[in-house]
């Protein structure tokens, strides 16, 4: 059968969007793998799946692969491509939908110029919700990578963040250490791993190595948790500007068991078949 999608980005952080409300397909993570390459598929970060809701008090399920084919709990720049597709598509009136994900419920707003304002939740502290292997929560924590100690915060959007301060993300050691840090045995789930060069106390610059990618144009969930990380440990105050690679995310945090505030945009690039 051919599956109509929608490529889009936030940020460059680019999406395969399959709308499974009007067509039905059962998507398995080998899908999101031959999909994902970049050269002998249609090539994205992450498989977005726009899905009915299976509860009452949300408008849709939307579902998350990385383009490894790991099936994950939460996606930011993914959620705002969400809103401008489900509106797009007609699928909804509302300007403000609610979504459940594997990492919890969030709400995205489409404003009148166009950005999406998502509410990505509370961001999850205590190690075992992480999930991170520590004796007890800490504003960070070391964390030993070849007999070297990197101080790192560990947040989770849902999905698990190591944040590490850097003087100049330009020369940041993202894909050696990234990489390191992705799989490093303290993060049971793998982790997603930011890079913050703080500029002053509400604007800074970011590079993420995403779990199961690699560097990444932008990372929405990424920008949260170094926000979240940086306002915790007195570096910055909210609302934070954080400067991707892609373009720039506005991050509101009002403090602990608040939600975290993402504003930004989505992009339509272009419509596609594909065969299951
Ligand atoms: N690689 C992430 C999922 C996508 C997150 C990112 N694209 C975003 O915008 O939040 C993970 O494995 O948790």
């Amino acid at each position: 059968m051919l599956l109509r999608f929608t490529k889009m980005h936030g940020l460059g952080n680019d999406f395969m969007v399959l709308d499974l409300v009007s067509q039905h397909a059962h998507i398995q993570p080998k899908h999101a793998k031959q999909w994902g390459d970049r050269h002998t598929g249609v090539g994205f970060d992450q498989l977005l799946l726009v899905e009915p809701p299976q509860s009452p008090d949300v408008d849709f399920r939307y579902r998350i692969f990385n383009s490894d084919g790991s099936e994950v709990e939460q996606c930011g720049n993914g959620a705002r491509c969400f809103a401008r597709f489900v509106l797009d598509k007609r699928l909804t009136v509302k300007k403000t939908i609610r979504v459940e994900t594997k990492g919890g419920i969030i709400e995205l707003s489409v404003r009148a110029d166009g950005l999406i304002t998502v509410d990505m939740g509370a961001p999850r502290l205590l190690p075992q919700e992480i999930p991170f292997q520590a004796d007890a929560e800490a504003l960070s924590y070391a964390v030993e990578v070849e007999g070297k100690a990197h101080e790192l915060a560990a947040v989770s959007m849902g999905n698990p963040h190591a944040v590490l301060r850097v003087d100049d993300v330009g020369n940041a050691p993202v894909h050696e250490l990234g990489s390191k840090l992705e799989h490093h045995p303290r993060f049971p789930q793998r982790a997603n791993v930011g890079f913050l060069q703080v500029i002053d106390r509400q604007r800074g610059r970011l590079r993420v190595w995403e779990r199961g990618v690699g560097e990444t144009q932008a990372c929405g969930t990424g920008a949260c948790a170094a926000a979240v990380a940086a306002i915790r440990q007195g570096w910055m105050d909210s609302p934070i500007q954080l400067e991707l690679p892609g373009g720039k995310l506005t991050i509101e945090w009002a403090g602990p068991g608040q939600p975290v505030m993402m504003t930004g945009p989505a992009v339509r690039v272009y419509e596609g078949q594909v065969r299951l």
